[in-house]
């Protein structure tokens, strides 16, 4: 079996430098030859190059920042993705900010639309272009998903083909008044931290995999944010929040999901390696890396 690895050194969906520089880190910790100590086939063909669009000629749409070039960078990724999926290939995207997953989860649903997206993420990153406080559009990927909100016309690639019933968070601890409505309105399952502190994180994740895929025969796309982790496990981030998932919690969320043998693809998600000290960067990647090799069967035993 190969993991594709698709490294997205993208930062445009949010405004804080660095996070584009988030594959190289995860790439040079050695994250080709950790996967191939697991037994894959690791396809990389080195990191993506997005060439920038100067600011004059992709101006605000409301709010929305670098609107035209994260439609552009997330529209390739959905090709790239798909592609390597159409190959038989195990898509690892690393990231680069949330926006990607626009992309990669657009990629899964071109050759399995029947997949069903874990969300792993201290936020919901479900704004709409009426919603969102920002304009940082990494935090509105899954309302383009779902068809949230009305459409923008730069983003009309985006098919709303993920149902809200495929859709579950594990994590959430920082989602803003306008998603809250969303999530309630559309009744998208959801496991904050409340509810992980409530049952723990083994009947969490059996609770949310029965939610979007009862039968176990549905293709799961796991997208993981590292700052669904707390800051103390995963601090190099660019919107950290107290209270979040231990590293044990955030590595059996990736386990279980490997033991069901649906991972069809995957995301590793907003590591900026310039926003802490060497040791904090270090620690950071290093716990991307292992989740993700936790993901594609690294077990204790
Ligand atoms: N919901 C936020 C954060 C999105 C985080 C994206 B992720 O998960 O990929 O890291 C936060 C908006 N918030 C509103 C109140 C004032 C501070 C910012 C937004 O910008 O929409
Ligand atoms: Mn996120
Ligand atoms: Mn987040």
């Amino acid at each position: 079996k190969t993991v594709a690895i698709v490294g997205c050194p993208f930062s445009g969906g949010q405004p804080k430098a660095g996070v584009d520089k988030g594959p190289i880190h995860l790439v040079e910790a050695g994250l080709v030859n950790q996967l191939e100590g697991l037994g894959w086939k690791v396809k990389f063909d080195g990191h993506h190059l997005f060439e920038d669009i100067n600011a004059q000629d992709d101006p605000p749409i409301g709010i929305l920042k670098n609107p035209r070039l994260v439609s552009r960078v997330t529209q390739s990724v959905a090709n790239v993705v798909g592609d390597h999926i159409k190959n038989g290939e195990l898509p690892v995207t690393l990231g680069g900010d949330h926006s990607l997953a626009m992309g990669t989860i657009s990629g899964s649903l071109s050759h399995h639309p029947n997949t069903c997206v874990v969300w792993v993420d201290a936020h919901a990153d479900i704004n709409s272009i009426e919603t969102t406080e920002s304009g940082n559009i990494h935090g509105m990927p899954l309302s383009f998903l779902l068809g949230i909100g009305s459409s923008v016309p730069e983003f009309d690639w985006v098919k709303a083909l993920l149902r809200t019933d495929s859709l579950v968070y594990i994590g959430l601890r920082d989602v803003d008044a306008g998603e809250k409505a969303i999530l309630r309105q559309h009744n998208i399952k959801a496991f904050s931290m409340h509810e992980v502190d409530r049952y723990g994180i083994g009947k969490v994740v059996e609770m949310a995999l029965d939610h979007v895929n009862p039968n176990r025969d549905r293709p799961i796309h796991l997208s993981f944010d590292v700052d669904a982790l707390d800051p103390s496990v995963a601090p190099s981030t660019g919107t950290p929040v107290r209270g979040g998932l231990t590293f044990r919690e955030g590595h059996y969320i990736c386990e279980a999901i490997y033991e069901t043998g649906l991972l069809v693809a995957m995301d590793l998600m907003e590591v900026n390696p310039s926003l802490a000290d060497s040791v904090s960067v270090e620690q950071t990647v290093a716990v991307g890396c292992s989740l993700l090799r936790s993901a594609l069967g690294e077990t204790l035993l």
